[in-house]
């Protein structure tokens, strides 16, 4: 049986409990849950702080877990990403009094609020500034106008947080991150029961990008059609009871729909449809 670790609170716990459900996964009723199983896909579930899933993951006393790529680096756990799971995407940042601090090199010699500790310790030390890091639990925004710290090194998504507390962010992002799939660092041994896991929430990232285009097109007109939509492997092209035309169906990224349909229509096709995928194994 597969054991995974999934946030049990915070900002990863509702998308990471969705993007299991609709991989077919049961998902607890009860927030206070702290372990499932679910015998019918041969796994169990084990709600975390979502701080504490690489540590587990690391420790191999689960076999996988879902987190924050800042929060895997900052473990310093022996546990790898397995795969990007494309939401909870933030960066991590240094921000500082507007104005202030600018670049980098004006940190040295700075006192730096964070709760990523060994992320941002590591970065310091890749670069070559020497600063204080001064470790707070949350919100570190606060930390400057309190005078504990110059500069804070933090989770930014919208920017929203910092520019209430009137920080400004500086210097090239120390991080993009997301939620992802983390397993054990044991080299080429990958649990029993991942591959389905994965193959699953693979199926679900691509049901979520992608849509099903449908149209019909003269024949004379298919290769500059099919040019537009080439699909995953090849479109499926079916003939139709009218033989001058020909129906095709293939799948286009989700971003892209209306560009297409545009493009489409402009090379002569019609009835074009657009239909949402539920579910799919690549
Ligand atoms: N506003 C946000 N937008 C996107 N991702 C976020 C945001 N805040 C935190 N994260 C991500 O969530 C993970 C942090 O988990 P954490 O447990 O700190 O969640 P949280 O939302 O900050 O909840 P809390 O602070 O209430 O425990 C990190 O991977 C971080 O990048
Ligand atoms: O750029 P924004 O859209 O404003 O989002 C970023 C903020 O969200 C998170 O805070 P959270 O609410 O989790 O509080 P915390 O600092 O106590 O973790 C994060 O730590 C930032 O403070
Ligand atoms: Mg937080």
């Amino acid at each position: 049986m597969l054991r995974i670790a999934v946030p049990n609170k915070g900002s990863l716990s509702a998308p990471a409990a969705e993007i299991l459900s609709e991989a077919g996964y049961r998902q607890r009723r009860d927030s206070r849950e702290l372990v499932l199983a679910d015998p019918g896909n041969d796994v169990e579930f084990f709600f975390l702080r979502p701080r504490d899933i690489a540590v587990y993951v690391g420790s191999g006393t689960v076999d996988v877990g879902i987190t924050g790529r800042d929060l895997l680096l900052d473990s310093g756990a022996a546990a790898v990403e397995h795969r990007p799971l494309g939401f909870a995407r933030s960066t991590f940042r240094f921000a500082a009094p507007a104005g202030e601090i600018t670049s980098l090199e004006q940190v040295a010699g700075k006192r730096v609020a964070t709760s990523y500790d060994v992320l941002v310790g590591d970065y310091l030390a890749a670069h070559g500034v020497d600063a204080e890091v001064v470790h707070l639990d949350g919100a570190v925004e606060s930390s400057v106008q309190l005078g504990i710290a110059d500069l804070v090194a933090d989770v930014v998504e919208t920017g929203s947080t910092l520019r209430a507390a009137g920080l400004a962010t500086f210097g090239e992002p120390i991080l993009r991150s997301e939620a992802v799939l983390i397993r054990h660092d044991g080299g080429a041994e990958v649990p029993a029961g991942l591959s389905v896991l994965d193959r699953r929430l693979q199926g679900v990232l691509v049901a979520r990008q992608y849509v099903l285009m449908d149209y019909d097109v003269r024949v004379t007109d298919v290769e500059a059609a099919v040019a537009i939509t080439p699909g995953l492997e090849s479109p499926t092209v079916s003939p139709l009871h009218n033989g001058e035309w020909v129906a095709v169906r293939a799948m286009v990224r989700r971003e892209d729909t209306n560009r297409v349909m545009d493009s489409l229509y402009d090379v002569g096709a019609r009835a074009i449809l657009t239909t949402s995928i539920h579910a799919c194994r690549i």
